[in-house]
Protein backbone atom coordinates (compact mmCIF):
# COMPACT_ATOMS: atom_id res chain seq x y z
CA UNK A 1 0.00 0.00 0.00
CA UNK A 2 2.93 2.41 1.20
CA UNK A 3 4.22 1.25 -1.90
CA UNK A 4 1.84 1.84 -4.35
CA UNK A 5 0.82 5.47 -2.54
CA UNK A 6 4.61 6.33 -3.39
CA UNK A 7 4.67 6.03 -7.15
CA UNK A 8 1.09 6.96 -6.80
CA UNK A 9 3.00 10.33 -5.89
CA UNK A 10 5.89 10.48 -8.48
CA UNK A 11 3.76 10.09 -11.16
CA UNK A 12 2.07 12.96 -10.20
CA UNK A 13 4.21 15.19 -9.61
CA UNK A 14 5.78 13.83 -13.45
CA UNK A 15 2.33 14.41 -14.83
CA UNK A 16 2.43 18.42 -13.51
CA UNK A 17 6.15 19.00 -14.45
CA UNK A 18 5.95 16.83 -17.44
CA UNK A 19 5.87 20.23 -20.14
CA UNK A 20 8.66 22.10 -18.30
CA UNK A 21 10.68 18.44 -18.36
CA UNK A 22 10.16 18.32 -22.08
CA UNK A 23 11.50 22.03 -22.85
CA UNK A 24 14.37 21.08 -20.61
CA UNK A 25 14.96 17.94 -22.99
CA UNK A 26 14.21 19.61 -26.07
CA UNK A 27 17.08 22.21 -25.14
CA UNK A 28 19.26 19.55 -24.15
CA UNK A 29 19.37 17.86 -27.28
CA UNK A 30 19.57 20.95 -29.39
CA UNK A 31 22.94 22.03 -27.05
CA UNK A 32 24.60 18.60 -27.89
CA UNK A 33 23.54 18.58 -32.01
CA UNK A 34 24.60 22.49 -32.34
CA UNK A 35 27.95 21.32 -30.02
CA UNK A 36 28.59 18.12 -32.54
CA UNK A 37 27.94 20.63 -35.45
CA UNK A 38 30.98 22.64 -34.29
CA UNK A 39 33.03 20.03 -34.08
CA UNK A 40 32.38 18.78 -36.91
CA UNK A 41 32.74 22.42 -38.91
CA UNK A 42 35.86 22.95 -36.69
CA UNK A 43 37.33 20.04 -38.61
CA UNK A 44 36.25 21.28 -41.73
CA UNK A 45 34.43 17.89 -42.83
CA UNK A 46 31.72 19.53 -43.95
CA UNK A 47 31.66 17.86 -47.00
CA UNK A 48 30.51 14.48 -45.75
CA UNK A 49 33.86 12.82 -46.86
CA UNK A 50 34.48 11.55 -43.51
CA UNK A 51 33.95 7.86 -42.21
CA UNK A 52 33.47 7.24 -38.71
CA UNK A 53 36.47 5.64 -38.20
CA UNK A 54 38.64 8.26 -39.09
CA UNK A 55 37.92 9.89 -35.48
CA UNK A 56 37.45 6.98 -33.17
CA UNK A 57 40.06 5.00 -33.97
CA UNK A 58 43.08 7.43 -34.75
CA UNK A 59 45.95 7.84 -32.02
CA UNK A 60 47.90 10.89 -33.80
CA UNK A 61 46.99 14.43 -34.76
CA UNK A 62 42.67 14.43 -36.90
CA UNK A 63 43.79 16.19 -40.07
CA UNK A 64 40.82 17.80 -42.12
CA UNK A 65 39.71 15.77 -44.76
CA UNK A 66 39.74 16.49 -48.54
CA UNK A 67 36.95 19.07 -50.21
CA UNK A 68 36.82 17.98 -53.43
CA UNK A 69 36.13 20.81 -56.37
CA UNK A 70 36.68 21.25 -60.15
CA UNK A 71 40.31 22.42 -59.31
CA UNK A 72 41.04 19.49 -57.15
CA UNK A 73 39.84 17.45 -59.73
CA UNK A 74 42.06 18.17 -62.53
CA UNK A 75 44.86 17.74 -60.49
CA UNK A 76 43.91 14.26 -59.28
CA UNK A 77 43.46 13.69 -63.33
CA UNK A 78 46.48 15.10 -64.83
CA UNK A 79 48.79 13.60 -61.56
CA UNK A 80 46.88 10.08 -62.89
CA UNK A 81 47.19 10.40 -66.78
CA UNK A 82 50.23 8.09 -68.15
CA UNK A 83 52.93 9.44 -69.95
CA UNK A 84 53.64 6.22 -71.89
CA UNK A 85 51.26 3.76 -74.15
CA UNK A 86 49.68 1.53 -71.79
CA UNK A 87 51.18 3.07 -68.85
CA UNK A 88 49.92 2.10 -65.20
CA UNK A 89 47.36 4.34 -63.37
CA UNK A 90 48.23 3.77 -59.13
CA UNK A 91 47.03 5.30 -56.30
CA UNK A 92 50.13 5.12 -54.18
CA UNK A 93 49.09 5.27 -50.14
CA UNK A 94 51.45 6.50 -48.01
CA UNK A 95 53.12 8.52 -50.76
CA UNK A 96 54.90 11.11 -48.88
CA UNK A 97 56.62 8.34 -46.73
CA UNK A 98 60.49 7.01 -47.47
CA UNK A 99 59.19 3.83 -49.60
CA UNK A 100 56.04 5.63 -51.43
CA UNK A 101 57.93 9.31 -52.28
CA UNK A 102 60.89 6.33 -53.96
CA UNK A 103 58.20 4.38 -55.39
CA UNK A 104 56.11 7.59 -56.92
CA UNK A 105 59.36 8.61 -58.45
CA UNK A 106 60.12 5.59 -60.31
CA UNK A 107 56.58 5.27 -61.55
CA UNK A 108 56.43 8.57 -62.88
CA UNK A 109 59.83 8.51 -64.40
CA UNK A 110 59.26 5.11 -66.56
CA UNK A 111 55.34 7.11 -67.50
CA UNK A 112 52.88 5.45 -65.91
CA UNK A 113 50.06 7.78 -64.35
CA UNK A 114 49.80 8.38 -60.67
CA UNK A 115 48.21 10.20 -57.61
CA UNK A 116 49.74 10.29 -53.96
CA UNK A 117 47.87 9.99 -50.30
CA UNK A 118 49.18 10.66 -47.78
CA UNK A 119 47.57 11.84 -43.99
CA UNK A 120 50.74 13.80 -43.20
CA UNK A 121 50.83 12.41 -39.12
CA UNK A 122 53.55 13.80 -36.98
CA UNK A 123 54.74 10.57 -35.51
CA UNK A 124 58.00 11.73 -37.32
CA UNK A 125 59.23 15.23 -38.80
CA UNK A 126 56.49 16.42 -40.76
CA UNK A 127 59.20 18.74 -42.75
CA UNK A 128 60.15 15.99 -44.02
CA UNK A 129 57.16 14.75 -45.50
CA UNK A 130 56.43 17.90 -47.13
CA UNK A 131 59.91 18.09 -48.59
CA UNK A 132 59.04 14.93 -50.06
CA UNK A 133 55.78 16.43 -50.81
CA UNK A 134 57.46 18.76 -52.99
CA UNK A 135 59.79 16.64 -54.34
CA UNK A 136 57.06 14.33 -55.91
CA UNK A 137 55.26 18.22 -56.86
CA UNK A 138 58.08 18.85 -58.93
CA UNK A 139 57.65 16.27 -61.13
CA UNK A 140 54.40 16.47 -61.33
CA UNK A 141 52.64 13.84 -58.52
CA UNK A 142 49.86 15.26 -56.70
CA UNK A 143 49.75 13.97 -53.30
CA UNK A 144 46.15 14.15 -51.68
CA UNK A 145 46.49 15.49 -47.75
CA UNK A 146 43.67 12.29 -46.25
CA UNK A 147 43.77 9.74 -44.03
CA UNK A 148 42.93 6.02 -45.88
CA UNK A 149 40.36 6.02 -43.45
CA UNK A 150 38.11 8.10 -45.29
CA UNK A 151 36.06 5.86 -47.43
CA UNK A 152 34.37 9.26 -49.06
CA UNK A 153 37.37 10.04 -50.61
CA UNK A 154 38.32 6.41 -51.71
CA UNK A 155 35.29 6.26 -53.43
CA UNK A 156 35.13 9.45 -55.01
CA UNK A 157 38.87 8.44 -55.89
CA UNK A 158 37.95 5.44 -57.58
CA UNK A 159 34.44 7.15 -59.55
CA UNK A 160 36.75 10.01 -60.79
CA UNK A 161 39.97 7.71 -61.89
CA UNK A 162 39.83 4.06 -63.43
CA UNK A 163 42.96 2.89 -61.32
CA UNK A 164 45.02 -0.37 -62.57
CA UNK A 165 46.87 -0.75 -59.64
CA UNK A 166 46.87 -0.08 -55.89
CA UNK A 167 50.76 0.36 -53.98
CA UNK A 168 49.49 0.95 -50.48
CA UNK A 169 52.46 1.76 -48.28
CA UNK A 170 50.10 3.82 -46.24
CA UNK A 171 50.98 2.19 -42.79
CA UNK A 172 52.11 3.02 -38.56
CA UNK A 173 55.37 1.63 -39.06
CA UNK A 174 57.73 0.83 -36.24
CA UNK A 175 58.16 -1.78 -33.36
CA UNK A 176 58.97 -0.06 -30.28
CA UNK A 177 56.40 2.58 -31.09
CA UNK A 178 53.59 0.48 -30.50
CA UNK A 179 54.09 0.03 -26.76
CA UNK A 180 52.92 3.92 -26.63
CA UNK A 181 50.18 4.12 -29.31
CA UNK A 182 49.15 0.89 -30.13
CA UNK A 183 45.29 2.83 -31.30
CA UNK A 184 47.56 4.30 -33.93
CA UNK A 185 48.53 0.93 -35.13
CA UNK A 186 45.08 -0.58 -34.83
CA UNK A 187 43.89 2.83 -36.88
CA UNK A 188 46.17 2.24 -40.23
CA UNK A 189 47.54 -1.16 -40.49
CA UNK A 190 44.31 -2.71 -39.68
CA UNK A 191 40.77 0.04 -40.40
CA UNK A 192 42.82 1.44 -42.64
CA UNK A 193 43.46 -1.19 -44.61
CA UNK A 194 39.75 -2.78 -44.64
CA UNK A 195 38.68 0.97 -45.76
CA UNK A 196 41.41 0.34 -48.98
CA UNK A 197 40.12 -2.96 -49.79
CA UNK A 198 36.52 -2.44 -49.18
CA UNK A 199 36.95 0.42 -51.67
CA UNK A 200 39.32 -1.86 -54.41
CA UNK A 201 36.80 -4.46 -54.34
CA UNK A 202 33.74 -2.14 -54.54
CA UNK A 203 35.91 0.14 -57.43
CA UNK A 204 35.14 -0.91 -61.36
CA UNK A 205 36.99 -1.82 -62.72
CA UNK A 206 38.63 -3.34 -59.86
CA UNK A 207 42.71 -2.38 -59.07
CA UNK A 208 45.39 -5.01 -58.40
CA UNK A 209 46.75 -4.35 -55.04
CA UNK A 210 50.32 -4.41 -53.89
CA UNK A 211 51.01 -3.42 -50.30
CA UNK A 212 53.65 -3.61 -47.76
CA UNK A 213 53.63 -6.21 -44.93
CA UNK A 214 56.78 -7.05 -42.90
CA UNK A 215 59.41 -8.95 -41.67
CA UNK A 216 58.43 -8.94 -38.69
CA UNK A 217 55.53 -11.38 -39.12
CA UNK A 218 58.35 -14.23 -38.99
CA UNK A 219 57.97 -12.59 -35.35
CA UNK A 220 59.93 -15.64 -32.83
CA UNK A 221 60.89 -17.71 -35.92
CA UNK A 222 63.84 -19.58 -35.46
CA UNK A 223 64.42 -21.06 -38.28
CA UNK A 224 67.26 -18.94 -41.16
CA UNK A 225 66.27 -17.72 -43.81
CA UNK A 226 62.82 -16.70 -43.15
CA UNK A 227 60.98 -18.22 -46.40
CA UNK A 228 57.44 -17.28 -47.10
CA UNK A 229 56.04 -20.91 -46.47
CA UNK A 230 57.66 -20.38 -42.72
CA UNK A 231 55.55 -20.03 -39.47
CA UNK A 232 53.94 -16.37 -39.06
CA UNK A 233 51.83 -16.84 -36.06
CA UNK A 234 54.48 -15.72 -33.26
CA UNK A 235 54.99 -11.91 -33.66
CA UNK A 236 56.79 -10.43 -30.86
CA UNK A 237 54.94 -6.71 -31.34
CA UNK A 238 52.10 -5.45 -31.50
CA UNK A 239 53.18 -3.76 -34.91
CA UNK A 240 53.95 -7.48 -36.52
CA UNK A 241 50.57 -8.25 -35.54
CA UNK A 242 49.05 -6.04 -37.38
CA UNK A 243 51.24 -6.49 -40.61
CA UNK A 244 50.02 -10.62 -39.99
CA UNK A 245 45.96 -9.41 -39.32
CA UNK A 246 46.67 -7.48 -42.39
CA UNK A 247 48.17 -10.50 -44.37
CA UNK A 248 44.98 -12.77 -43.44
CA UNK A 249 42.37 -9.67 -44.51
CA UNK A 250 44.20 -9.67 -47.30
CA UNK A 251 43.38 -13.52 -47.97
CA UNK A 252 40.05 -12.62 -47.10
CA UNK A 253 39.74 -10.14 -50.07
CA UNK A 254 41.26 -12.00 -52.43
CA UNK A 255 39.16 -15.46 -51.82
CA UNK A 256 35.48 -13.62 -51.75
CA UNK A 257 35.70 -10.58 -54.29
CA UNK A 258 38.66 -11.86 -56.37
CA UNK A 259 40.94 -9.06 -55.77
CA UNK A 260 44.52 -9.75 -57.22
CA UNK A 261 46.62 -8.98 -53.92
CA UNK A 262 50.47 -9.19 -53.41
CA UNK A 263 51.76 -8.89 -50.16
CA UNK A 264 55.70 -7.53 -49.89
CA UNK A 265 57.68 -8.63 -46.45
CA UNK A 266 60.18 -5.60 -46.18
CA UNK A 267 63.32 -6.42 -44.57
CA UNK A 268 64.27 -2.90 -42.31
CA UNK A 269 64.66 -0.71 -45.42
CA UNK A 270 66.82 2.30 -45.34
CA UNK A 271 68.79 5.19 -47.52
CA UNK A 272 68.37 8.74 -48.62
CA UNK A 273 64.95 10.37 -47.84
CA UNK A 274 64.74 7.57 -44.90
CA UNK A 275 62.65 7.37 -41.81
CA UNK A 276 63.97 9.27 -38.30
CA UNK A 277 62.40 6.81 -36.13
CA UNK A 278 64.90 4.21 -37.54
CA UNK A 279 68.31 3.32 -35.80
CA UNK A 280 70.51 4.25 -39.12
CA UNK A 281 68.80 7.54 -39.17
CA UNK A 282 68.48 8.10 -35.35
CA UNK A 283 72.40 7.27 -35.02
CA UNK A 284 73.51 9.21 -37.57
CA UNK A 285 72.06 12.12 -35.91
CA UNK A 286 72.66 10.91 -32.44
CA UNK A 287 76.37 10.64 -33.66
CA UNK A 288 76.92 14.22 -35.33
CA UNK A 289 75.40 15.58 -32.01
CA UNK A 290 77.84 13.68 -30.13
CA UNK A 291 75.25 12.04 -28.19
CA UNK A 292 75.51 8.72 -26.67
CA UNK A 293 73.56 6.19 -28.53
CA UNK A 294 72.03 2.59 -27.00
CA UNK A 295 72.98 -0.29 -28.98
CA UNK A 296 70.72 -3.68 -27.74
CA UNK A 297 72.35 -6.45 -27.01
CA UNK A 298 70.11 -9.88 -27.06
CA UNK A 299 70.03 -12.83 -25.15
CA UNK A 300 73.69 -14.08 -23.75
CA UNK A 301 75.25 -10.98 -24.54
CA UNK A 302 74.53 -12.01 -28.57
CA UNK A 303 74.64 -8.93 -31.39
CA UNK A 304 71.55 -8.47 -32.81
CA UNK A 305 71.45 -8.63 -36.59
CA UNK A 306 69.01 -7.36 -39.22
CA UNK A 307 69.15 -7.93 -43.09
CA UNK A 308 68.94 -4.16 -44.25
CA UNK A 309 67.72 -3.14 -47.32
CA UNK A 310 68.75 -0.56 -49.82
CA UNK A 311 65.77 1.51 -50.71
CA UNK A 312 67.06 1.08 -54.80
CA UNK A 313 66.47 -2.83 -54.42
CA UNK A 314 62.88 -2.35 -52.39
CA UNK A 315 61.74 0.04 -55.42
CA UNK A 316 62.36 -2.61 -58.20
CA UNK A 317 61.09 -5.34 -56.26
CA UNK A 318 57.58 -3.66 -55.91
CA UNK A 319 57.72 -2.44 -59.58
CA UNK A 320 58.48 -5.78 -60.52
CA UNK A 321 55.37 -6.69 -58.28
CA UNK A 322 52.71 -4.48 -59.76
CA UNK A 323 54.11 -5.73 -63.58
CA UNK A 324 53.46 -9.27 -63.08
CA UNK A 325 50.46 -8.90 -60.27
CA UNK A 326 47.37 -9.89 -62.66
CA UNK A 327 44.13 -8.58 -63.03
CA UNK A 328 41.59 -8.08 -60.35
CA UNK A 329 38.42 -10.82 -61.17
CA UNK A 330 35.55 -9.00 -59.68
CA UNK A 331 33.43 -6.61 -60.68
CA UNK A 332 30.92 -4.95 -58.98
CA UNK A 333 31.80 -6.28 -55.76
CA UNK A 334 31.46 -10.09 -56.96
CA UNK A 335 34.12 -12.61 -57.90
CA UNK A 336 34.10 -13.68 -61.11
CA UNK A 337 36.98 -16.42 -60.87
CA UNK A 338 40.37 -16.85 -59.10
CA UNK A 339 42.59 -14.22 -58.74
CA UNK A 340 46.70 -13.90 -58.12
CA UNK A 341 47.19 -13.91 -54.32
CA UNK A 342 51.29 -14.11 -53.36
CA UNK A 343 53.63 -13.18 -50.52
CA UNK A 344 57.35 -12.09 -51.50
CA UNK A 345 59.85 -11.56 -48.86
CA UNK A 346 62.28 -8.91 -49.93
CA UNK A 347 65.21 -8.73 -48.22
CA UNK A 348 69.12 -8.08 -48.75
CA UNK A 349 69.63 -11.69 -47.81
CA UNK A 350 72.79 -10.91 -45.48
CA UNK A 351 71.86 -9.69 -42.17
CA UNK A 352 74.68 -7.33 -40.21
CA UNK A 353 74.71 -6.69 -36.42
CA UNK A 354 73.64 -3.61 -34.90
CA UNK A 355 77.40 -3.05 -33.48
CA UNK A 356 78.76 -3.03 -37.48
CA UNK A 357 76.14 -1.25 -38.87
CA UNK A 358 77.38 1.90 -36.53
CA UNK A 359 80.90 0.91 -37.42
CA UNK A 360 80.44 1.48 -40.73
CA UNK A 361 78.07 4.74 -39.85
CA UNK A 362 81.47 6.09 -37.82
CA UNK A 363 83.85 5.19 -40.91
CA UNK A 364 81.19 7.23 -43.47
CA UNK A 365 80.60 10.15 -40.90
CA UNK A 366 84.56 10.15 -39.69
CA UNK A 367 82.75 10.85 -36.18
CA UNK A 368 83.42 8.10 -33.13
CA UNK A 369 80.06 7.15 -31.45
CA UNK A 370 79.71 7.41 -27.84
CA UNK A 371 78.28 3.65 -27.71
CA UNK A 372 76.81 2.28 -24.97
CA UNK A 373 75.40 -1.21 -24.68
CA UNK A 374 72.10 -2.02 -23.52
CA UNK A 375 70.06 -5.15 -22.55
CA UNK A 376 67.66 -5.31 -25.51
CA UNK A 377 64.26 -3.69 -23.28
CA UNK A 378 61.15 -5.94 -23.46
CA UNK A 379 59.85 -4.17 -26.38
CA UNK A 380 58.97 -6.27 -29.00
CA UNK A 381 62.15 -6.37 -31.14
CA UNK A 382 63.27 -9.73 -32.67
CA UNK A 383 67.21 -11.08 -32.12
CA UNK A 384 67.87 -10.89 -36.36
CA UNK A 385 66.26 -11.15 -39.48
CA UNK A 386 67.42 -12.75 -42.73
CA UNK A 387 65.13 -13.35 -45.76
CA UNK A 388 65.41 -16.00 -48.01
CA UNK A 389 64.13 -14.24 -51.87
CA UNK A 390 64.48 -17.28 -54.32
CA UNK A 391 60.71 -16.98 -54.83
CA UNK A 392 60.88 -13.55 -55.53
CA UNK A 393 63.78 -13.96 -57.44
CA UNK A 394 61.66 -16.38 -59.67
CA UNK A 395 58.87 -14.76 -60.32
CA UNK A 396 59.68 -10.97 -59.83
CA UNK A 397 63.05 -11.23 -61.28
CA UNK A 398 64.16 -9.69 -57.41
CA UNK A 399 67.99 -9.73 -57.54
CA UNK A 400 69.31 -7.05 -54.37
CA UNK A 401 72.70 -5.08 -55.31
CA UNK A 402 73.47 -2.70 -52.75
CA UNK A 403 75.02 -4.09 -50.09
CA UNK A 404 75.23 -1.96 -46.16
CA UNK A 405 78.34 -0.22 -46.65
CA UNK A 406 77.60 1.50 -50.04
CA UNK A 407 73.73 2.00 -49.19
CA UNK A 408 75.06 3.84 -46.05
CA UNK A 409 77.41 5.94 -47.89
CA UNK A 410 74.68 6.80 -50.32
CA UNK A 411 72.45 7.80 -47.10
CA UNK A 412 75.46 9.49 -44.89
CA UNK A 413 75.65 12.29 -48.22
CA UNK A 414 71.97 12.81 -48.46
CA UNK A 415 72.37 13.36 -44.67
CA UNK A 416 74.58 15.71 -44.44
CA UNK A 417 73.21 17.91 -47.96
CA UNK A 418 70.00 17.63 -46.44
CA UNK A 419 70.54 18.89 -43.15
CA UNK A 420 73.49 21.08 -43.85
CA UNK A 421 75.86 18.92 -41.99
CA UNK A 422 79.35 20.88 -41.55
CA UNK A 423 81.56 17.05 -41.29
CA UNK A 424 84.70 19.51 -40.98
CA UNK A 425 84.10 20.60 -37.88
CA UNK A 426 83.33 17.04 -36.20
CA UNK A 427 85.75 15.18 -34.49
CA UNK A 428 87.50 12.91 -36.88
CA UNK A 429 88.51 9.28 -36.04
O1 LIG B 1 61.71 -5.08 -41.29
C1 LIG B 1 60.72 -4.68 -40.72
O2 LIG B 1 59.66 -5.24 -40.83
C2 LIG B 1 60.79 -3.53 -39.78
O3 LIG B 1 62.01 -2.84 -40.01
C3 LIG B 1 62.24 -1.78 -39.13
O4 LIG B 1 62.30 -2.26 -37.80
P1 LIG B 1 63.70 -2.69 -37.19
O5 LIG B 1 64.28 -3.83 -37.93
O6 LIG B 1 63.47 -2.85 -35.74
O7 LIG B 1 64.62 -1.42 -37.54
P2 LIG B 1 65.26 -0.32 -36.60
O8 LIG B 1 64.28 0.34 -35.76
O9 LIG B 1 66.07 0.53 -37.49
O10 LIG B 1 66.25 -1.16 -35.67
C4 LIG B 1 67.35 -1.88 -36.23
C5 LIG B 1 68.12 -2.58 -35.14
O11 LIG B 1 68.70 -1.62 -34.25
C6 LIG B 1 68.37 -1.95 -32.91
N1 LIG B 1 68.30 -0.72 -32.14
C7 LIG B 1 67.33 0.19 -32.39
C8 LIG B 1 67.27 1.36 -31.69
C9 LIG B 1 68.22 1.61 -30.68
O12 LIG B 1 68.22 2.64 -30.00
N2 LIG B 1 69.19 0.69 -30.47
C10 LIG B 1 69.27 -0.48 -31.15
O13 LIG B 1 70.17 -1.27 -30.94
C11 LIG B 1 67.06 -2.70 -33.01
O14 LIG B 1 66.89 -3.51 -31.86
C12 LIG B 1 67.25 -3.48 -34.28
O15 LIG B 1 67.95 -4.67 -34.01
C13 LIG B 1 61.14 -0.76 -39.25
O16 LIG B 1 61.33 0.27 -38.29
C14 LIG B 1 59.78 -1.37 -39.07
O17 LIG B 1 58.81 -0.38 -39.37
C15 LIG B 1 59.60 -2.59 -39.93
O18 LIG B 1 59.40 -2.22 -41.26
Amino acid sequence: MERNNYFGRVTNRWHTTGSAKLFFFSVFLLAITIFICFRVTANGMVDGYISSAYHSTNGGTIRPAFKSDHAWDTKVTQSCTPERENGLVVLVTGAAGFVGSHISLALKKRGDGLVGLDNFNDYYEVSLKRARQELLLKQGIFVIEDDINDAALLKHLFDMIQFTHVMHLAAQAGVRYAMQNPMSYIHSNIAGLVTLFEACKSANPQPAVVWASSSSVYGLNSKVPFSESDRTDQPASLYAATKKAGEELAHTYNHIYGLSITGLRFFTVYGPWGRPDMAYFSFTRDILKGKPINIYKGQNDRDLARDFTFIDDIVKGCVASLDTSGRSTGSGGKKRGAATFRTFNLGNTSPVTVPVLVEILEKHLKVEAKKEFIKMPRNGDVPFTHANVSLAQTQLGYKPTTNLEIGLKKFVNWYVKYYGVQTTKTRRL
